[in-house]
């Protein structure tokens, strides 16, 4: 795991929880705080880069976009060889699989991923793309290792940008939703406490439900949403506000900003 940071540890704690052993696992984390931390947390070795990539199976790239290049570079000055199976996995938002593959031996797997946080409550919608040297047998190893910490899908590499704006920064979009409607019942009165205990559990009953009940979401709100009730005039609000529109253009830009995070540093 190179990068030990939000998502790399969400990641790490995940297959310890899932049962894999901390001695196969490795993390290299530039700062030595942090690498010192997940060491005590998870009982995982820390290295440099170079000494991570000797013999692994799996190489997680796991730090912000604009240190992938230069990680990329230290992986492909280490001891690694395309036909011992190795498997690059990239975590990093906007930056495409052919970015990697020029760069590392010829013919070395590299699977691109946009997971999301619920990973740290096993809860993870992980997407993977191959790129261009990625067999059905890596994805199935990838599969593997995310299947411990959620849900697995795969797209054609030319969707994963719009998978970003979906399911990558979606749970942001659900936590300020949740924020707005904590300060809106501060607004009727009721007391923080109370407002976050009822939105929280609202959030969490309406989501297992739409994991649960096997209805859609558009099923579920009509259910709710009794002829002439209240249910009726805060949509009619939310509607009339620009909700859909909100979210068109929210996910349009995010998608957009990831295409532009690759190219900003290719
Ligand atoms: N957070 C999220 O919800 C999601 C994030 N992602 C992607 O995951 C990646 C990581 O995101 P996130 O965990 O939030 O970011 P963080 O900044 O929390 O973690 C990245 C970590 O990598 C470290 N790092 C940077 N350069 C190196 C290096 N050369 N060697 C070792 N470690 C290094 C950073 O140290 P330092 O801070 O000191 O530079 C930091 O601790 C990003 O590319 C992001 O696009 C994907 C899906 C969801
Ligand atoms: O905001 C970001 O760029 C990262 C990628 C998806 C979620 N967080």
């Amino acid at each position: 795991m190179i990068g030990g940071g939000r998502i790399g540890e969400a990641l790490i704690a995940g297959l310890v929880e899932a049962g894999f052993a901390p001695k196969d696992l490795v993390v290299a984390e530039k700062s030595p705080t942090r690498a010192a931390e997940i060491a005590k947390e998870f009982g995982v070795a820390t290295r440099s880069i170079a000494d991570s990539v000797e013999g692994a199976d799996v190489i997680v790239v796991a730090v912000k976009p604009s240190d992938v290049d230069a990680v990329v570079t230290q992986i492909a000055a280490g001891e690694i060889d395309g036909e011992q199976e190795q498997i690059i996995v990239s975590l990093a938002a906007g930056i495409p699989t052919s970015r990697f593959e020029p760069k590392l031996p010829a013919g070395m797997a590299v699977v691109r991923v946009m997971p999301n946080t619920p990973m740290l409550v096993g809860e993870a919608m992980s997407v993977m793309s191959p790129g261009r040297h990625a067999r059905p047998e890596h994805l199935d190893v990838v599969r593997k290792i995310l299947g411990t910490v959620g849900k697995v899908a795969e797209v054609p590499e030319s969707q994963i940008d719009a998978v970003t704006a979906v399911s990558g920064s979606g749970p942001a979009y659900f936590f300020l939703v949740a924020e707005a409607m904590i300060d809106a019942a501060v607004g009727l009165g009721l007391t923080r406490a109370t407002a976050t205990e009822l939105v929280n559990q609202t959030m969490t009953g309406a989501a297992a439900m739409l994991d649960r009940s096997g209805e859609t979401p558009t099923e579920l709100r009509a259910a709710v949403t009794s002829p002439g009730g209240t249910t009726a005039a805060a949509v009619s609000e939310l509607e009339r506000n620009g909700l859909r529109a909100a979210f068109l253009d929210a996910l349009d830009a995010a998608k957009k900003r990831s295409v532009d995070l690759g190219r900003a540093h290719e």
